[in-house]
């Protein structure tokens, strides 16, 4: 598998694989919506679009980052939206990085959203699809958000740990991965209560490993660029 770790801006061409990652918290934030019975997530462009599906569609579920805003109804907290019953229902999410990052990259033949809670499902999901040039990028801060290009390494470090002839090889130990996302700006900034809209619980809950068994995977609807859970096959784990 051949990869690259780019930041948003640094995006210019149509990647065939891209695995979009933002730990901090978008989309250990859309994970958790999907375990609280979300159907799908619509990433929206920007705040007046993502009013406008809102409007458009009261029965959604309009999510941004930062403090609670008027005409939203969740903000992008992980623990915040761990106790909210979100069954069937769709979900619109915008925040500063994560969801940009996406959408930049929509155009891929194959679009993964992940951070620390799906990278197991999102590495197997690479490895199964026979992923060959995979573009990660990496959402915070213009590329170099510790948080994103630890989980991003991990996730390249699994996915090819089964590659070639050598299957049997063992994969990456995420402690150091996970360490230095504990010891990232956007965890202390979290922790410190220096962004809106957060719940003390969040960091840790953004570095529970495989937390959960699917993949996030983009893909156009409608115009609309809309994430759903995937699980990897059953029979796609390693020997
Ligand atoms: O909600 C978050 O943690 C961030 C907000 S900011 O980038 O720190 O302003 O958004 P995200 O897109 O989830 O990184
Ligand atoms: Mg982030």
């Amino acid at each position: 598998m051949d990869t690259r770790f780019i930041g948003i801006g640094e995006v210019s061409d149509v990647p065939s694989v891209a695995v979009v990652v933002d730990v901090m918290r978008a989309y250990t934030v859309a994970a958790w919506a999907f375990a609280r019975g979300a159907e799908r997530i619509v990433l929206a462009e920007s705040l007046d679009d993502a009013r406008a599906l809102k409007e458009r569609h009261p029965d959604w579920v309009a999510l941004k980052d930062g403090p609670p805003t008027p005409g939203f109804d969740a903000v992008n907290s992980p623990a915040l939206l761990r106790t909210v019953d979100l069954r069937g229902r769709t979900v619109v999410q915008k925040t500063t990085a994560g969801t940009v990052g996406a959408l930049a990259v929509r155009e891929a033949g194959l679009v993964l959203c992940a951070g620390f809670v799906v990278a197991g499902a999102t590495a197997e999901l690479l490895r199964e699809r026979g992923c060959g040039d995979v573009t990660f990028v990496v959402t915070g801060e213009d590329g170099r958000a510790e948080e994103d290009l630890a989980c991003a390494q991990y996730i390249a470090a699994l996915a090819a740990a089964g590659d070639g002839p050598d299957v049997a090889g063992d994969g990456p130990d995420a402690a150091g991965f996970l360490r230095r996302a504990a010891d990232s700006r956007a965890a202390a900034e979290l922790a410190q209560g220096v962004r809106e809209g957060a719940h003390p619980d969040d960091v840790a809950l953004c570095l529970e490993l495989d937390r959960f068994p699917f993949a996030l995977v983009a893909s156009q609807e409608d115009g609309l660029t809309v994430l759903r859970p995937t699980a990897p096959p059953a029979g796609g784990e390693r020997a």
